[in-house]
C-alpha cells in the first residue's frame, strides 16, 4: 500500500500531560442544563436555552431562495454576490455569498456558503465521482446538524452548491483557541453529542461518513454544529430494524438484507489533498463498495453486544448500515480505522472509530496514535495499545475526574481495533448514547442547549469577514469568481 508523507498543519503541543481541564464559564451551562432540566421541567422558561429559535435563520434562507426561484424562474450564479473565499479543499472552493442586491426586496442580511467545483479539472484528476457523491449526499439531508442544500446549479463546467454559512469556523481552529489547545470535558461532551446525533442521522440514511475530524465539524451562527465535507461517504441501502430484548422477543437484531445495494463507488485512483489541512487520503485499488456486504452477517446475528444494554421490555429502532462494505483506503491518516488500513473491508464501524479519535483529540489536544510520519501513524493505529495522557490538574476527588474516567471508558470502547468488538458496531449510536459519559443528555432537546461558544452577532461577523477590510473600490465591486476561474 503506498503512503504519501503528509505534514500536519498544527502547532499544538504533543506533550503527554494536560495542564488544565477546567469548566469555562461559557460552557458550564452545558452540564447544568441537563441536571437543571431534569429537576425543573415545569419551568422551562428559565432554562439556559438559545435566545432565538434555531430554525429562524433557516426558514428565512429557504424563503429568500423560494422567492428568488419564483422571480427568476431558476437559480444561477448571476443571482449571487460572492463576498469572499471561505476556504478551499481538495475538490473545490467555498465562498461566502449573498443574493444579489439587484434582486428587489431580497433580505440582505442572509448569508450562504457556495461550494464551487470545477468539473473539468476534477475529471482530469479523476475526482469527479467525489463531487457527485457530495452532491447526492447534500441533496438527501434534512437535519439541523447537517448542511441544507438551498440550490444546486451548473455554470459552464462548474457545479455550484448553495448551503448554510457557518461563521464560527471549524472545531480544529476552535480547539487551537482553547487554553492548552484542548476543550473542557463539558465542551467536548456538547460537540461530541451533537456530532453523534449527526452521524446517527447519516447512518439511518445508509451513509457511512468516513471522514470525521474536527476540521469537518463547522460551527453555525448559533454555536451548534454542522458536519461538512461528504465526498468520502460510502452510501448503501439501509433498512431500520426494531431491536427487542431477548426476553421480549426470540430474535435480537433482525438483519434484513437490503433489497438492492446501491453501489456508489469512490474514485479508482490514489490522490492526496493539496490543501494545508490534515490531508485526506483516497486510495482505491480494488473497489467493491457494498459488494461483499453479506459475508459478515453471521457474526452480527445474535451478538450479545446488540441486546445486552436493553431492559426486559425495551425495544429500540436501530438503523446501523452494517451492510455497507468497502475496501477503499480513504480518510485522514490520524483518523484511519485499523480495518481501513489493513484493507480487508470496512463498514459503518469506521465512524465509531473516528468518533473515538475525535473525542480524544478534543480532550487531549492531539490524536492517540500519531507518529513521526504517516507510515508510523498507520503502524501505531494497527499495533499500539491505547494510552491516555496524564491530567495532573484534575484531582481524583473532583467531578471532572469522574467525567474523565467515564469519557476514557467510552474512548476505550470506541478505539477497539477489532471492528466487531467495537461499541456501536451492531446497534450504532443507540449503544453509544447509552454510555455513562452521556448520561443526562437530553437528546431530543439538544438543539436548545446553549453551546459552549456562540459566534458573534451577524453584524460583527459581517464587518470581520468582509466589507470593512476591503478597499473602497472592492467594497463597491463584489468579489468576482474570475479571480480564480477563467470562465467567469
Ligand atoms: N458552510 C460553510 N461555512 C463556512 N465555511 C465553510 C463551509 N463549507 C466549507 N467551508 C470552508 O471551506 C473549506 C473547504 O470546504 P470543504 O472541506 O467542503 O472542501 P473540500 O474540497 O471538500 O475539502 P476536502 O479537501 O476536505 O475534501 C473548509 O475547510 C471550510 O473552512
Amino acid at each position: 500500500m503506498s503512503m504519501a508523507s503528509t505534514t500536519r498543519d498544527e502547532s499544538s503541543d504533543n506533550d503527554s500531560t494536560c495542564s488544565s481541564i477546567t469548566l469555562a464559564d461559557s460552557t458550564r451551562s452545558w452540564l447544568s442544563t441537563f441536571s437543571f432540566r431534569r429537576s425543573s421541567s415545569s419551568n422551562s422558561s428559565s432554562l439556559p436555552l438559545c435566545a432565538a429559535a434555531p430554525d429562524t435563520t433557516k426558514s428565512a434562507s429557504w424563503e429568500a431562495m423560494r422567492r428568488l426561484r419564483l422571480d427568476t424562474g431558476g437559480i444561477g450564479l448571476d443571482n449571487f454576490r460572492l463576498l469572499r473565499r471561505l476556504g478551499s479543499g481538495d475538490i473545490g472552493n467555498v465562498y461566502l455569498c449573498q443574493i444579489q442586491n439587484s434582486m428587489v426586496g431580497r433580505p440582505q442580511s442572509l448569508y450562504y456558503a457556495m461550494k464551487v467545483v470545477d468539473r473539468e479539472a476534477l475529471a482530469v484528476r479523476k475526482k469527479l465521482q467525489r463531487a457527485e457523491m457530495e452532491k447526492q449526499i447534500l441533496a438527501m439531508m434534512d437535519h439541523p446538524f447537517l448542511p441544507t442544500l438551498y440550490a444546486a446549479f451548473d455554470a459552464s463546467h462548474y457545479s455550484c452548491f448553495v448551503m448554510d454559512f457557518c461563521p464560527g469556523g471549524d472545531l480544529f481552529s476552535a480547539r487551537q483557541r482553547q487554553p492548552g489547545k484542548r476543550f473542557t470535558i463539558s465542551s467536548t461532551k456538547f460537540y461530541a453529542a451533537e456530532t453523534l446525533v449527526a452521524l446517527e442521522y447519516l447512518h439511518m440514511k445508509g451513509i457511512v461518513y468516513r471522514d470525521l475530524k474536527p476540521e469537518n465539524v463547522l460551527i453555525r451562527e448559533d454555536g451548534h454544529i454542522m458536519l461538512s465535507d461528504f465526498d468520502l461517504c460510502l452510501k448503501c441501502d439501509v433498512v431500520p430494524k426494531l431491536l427487542r430484548s431477548k426476553t421480549s422477543s426470540e430474535s435480537s437484531v433482525k438483519t434484513r438484507r437490503s433489497s438492492a445495494p446501491s453501489c456508489v463507488a469512490a474514485p479508482m485512483h490514489s490522490c492526496f489533498s493539496a490543501s494545508s489541512k490534515r490531508k485526506k487520503v483516497v486510495t482505491t485499488a480494488i473497489i467493491r463498495e457494498n459488494m461483499d456486504v453479506y459475508e459478515d452477517q453471521s457474526q452480527h446475528k445474535g451478538h450479545d453486544y446488540c441486546t445486552s444494554g436493553l431492559g426486559e421490555h425495551d425495544t429500540e429502532i436501530v438503523a446501523e448500515p452494517i451492510n455497507a462494505r468497502s475496501k477503499s483506503f480513504v480518510g485522514t491518516h490520524e483518523y484511519l480505522a485499523p480495518e481501513v488500513i489493513s484493507g480487508n473491508g470496512h463498514g459503518s464501524a469506521v465512524d465509531w472509530w473516528t468518533f473515538g479519535v475525535f473525542l480524544y483529540e478534543m480532550l487531549y489536544g492531539r490524536t492517540p496514535f500519531k507518529g513521526e510520519n504517516n507510515e508510523k501513524t498507520l503502524m501505531n493505529i494497527l499495533k499500539q495499545p491505547l494510552a491516555f495522557p496524564r491530567v495532573s490538574s484534575v484531582s481524583s476527588s473532583s467531578k471532572e475526574f469522574e467525567e474523565m474516567v467515564k469519557v476514557q471508558d467510552l474512548i476505550s470502547k470506541l478505539l477497539v481495533k477489532n471492528p466487531k468488538k467495537r461499541i456501536g458496531c451492531c446497534m450504532g449510536s443507540v449503544e453509544i448514547k447509552r454510555h455513562e459519559f452521556f448520561k443526562g443528555v437530553n437528546w431530543a432537546l439538544i438543539r436548545s442547549v446553549r453551546p459552549p461558544e456562540v459566534p458573534a452577532e451577524l453584524n460583527k461577523i459581517r464587518s470581520r469577514v468582509s466589507l470593512q477590510k476591503l478597499s473602497k473600490k472592492d467594497k463597491d465591486q463584489p468579489y468576482q469568481i474570475t479571480h480564480h476561474f477563467d470562465y467567469f
